[in-house]
């Protein structure tokens, strides 16, 4: 995935300011920045919801100019509000979601015993997923995100809301996904779920203001701040740092 100069105006307020990047296949991508950053206008612009006013972006090799449809095929997409239906049972939601995605016969059959053994949902396929404590949820609205086993997957503060335990647990499947050469684009505001990325992207008032590893960010930060050797600062104090030093969130 690619992005040269992605802009997104609307009117004359600039939303996404010129972002250049590259997540490499394999990569788990964190996207971070205050609110009203631009994360969620990139994130549209990434997965063909929204056109950019100006630049270029290339995911999973296809234009997001021209191939909005295909990109939407080829990508998984789960969001914090999970997009489950509460009325319609286990069973029910990955069905829903196997026919969005064209996912039908002996296919099927294997997806959904893969994500009931997944998200240890096995005895519960009769529930309305209203009913399911919400790490369950969040592990069914996984599951059915990748149903169409998508080389890339964006999930957009995919644990807010959930305890530690569960949010370990997915990360631990984010991980496997991972390791199995899928490309995961994450937002979240939370500095927990920002280390477990391989890579980090800050953006502030529609800018990308920095994009290193976890370790690296906060060695720079430390460098900076001419702390002692081991001494390094933690996330949060990194982000408050450069944001501050690029002038500040905007107060929404
Ligand atoms: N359709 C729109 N029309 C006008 N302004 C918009 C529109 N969509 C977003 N914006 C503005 O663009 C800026 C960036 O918004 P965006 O939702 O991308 O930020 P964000 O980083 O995702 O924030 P959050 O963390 O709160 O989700 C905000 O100032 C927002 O008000």
């Amino acid at each position: 995935m690619r992005v040269q100069r992605l802009t997104r105006r609307f009117g004359d307020f600039t939303a996404v300011d010129g972002l250049d990047f590259e997540v490499h296949a394999g990569e788990i991508f964190g996207f971070l920045g205050p609110n009203g950053a631009g994360k969620t206008t990139t994130i549209k612009m990434l997965t063909g919801l929204l056109s950019p006013t100006e630049g270029e972006g290339w995911v999973a090799g296809l234009d997001i100019r021209r191939e909005r449809r295909a990109i939407r095929r080829r990508i998984g997409y789960m969001s914090q509000k999970f997009s489950l239906y509460p009325d319609l049972t286990v069973d029910e939601n990955i069905e829903l979601f196997a026919g969005l995605y064209g996912v039908a016969g002996a296919r099927l059959d294997d997806r959904r015993r893969w994500i009931l053994d997944m998200a240890e949902l096995a005895d519960d396929r009769e529930r309305p997923t209203g009913e399911l404590p919400l790490g369950l949820k969040q592990r069914l609205a996984l599951g059915t995100a990748v149903i169409h086993e998508p080389p890339i997957l964006f999930l957009d503060e995919p644990t807010s809301g959930v305890d530690p335990i569960a949010r370990r647990r997915f990360w631990d499947l984010i991980d496997g996904f991972a390791e199995r050469g899928r490309t995961i684009f994450v937002s979240t505001h939370y500095m927990e779920e920002a280390e477990y990325c391989h890579r980090l992207a800050l953006m502030n008032r529609g800018r990308l203001i920095a994009l290193d590893t976890p370790r690296a960010l906060r060695r720079a930060e430390a460098a900076r701040a001419d702390a002692l050797p081991g001494d390094l600062p933690s996330l949060e104090q990194v982000f408050i740092a450069l944001v501050e030093r690029a002038g500040g969130a905007v107060v929404g």
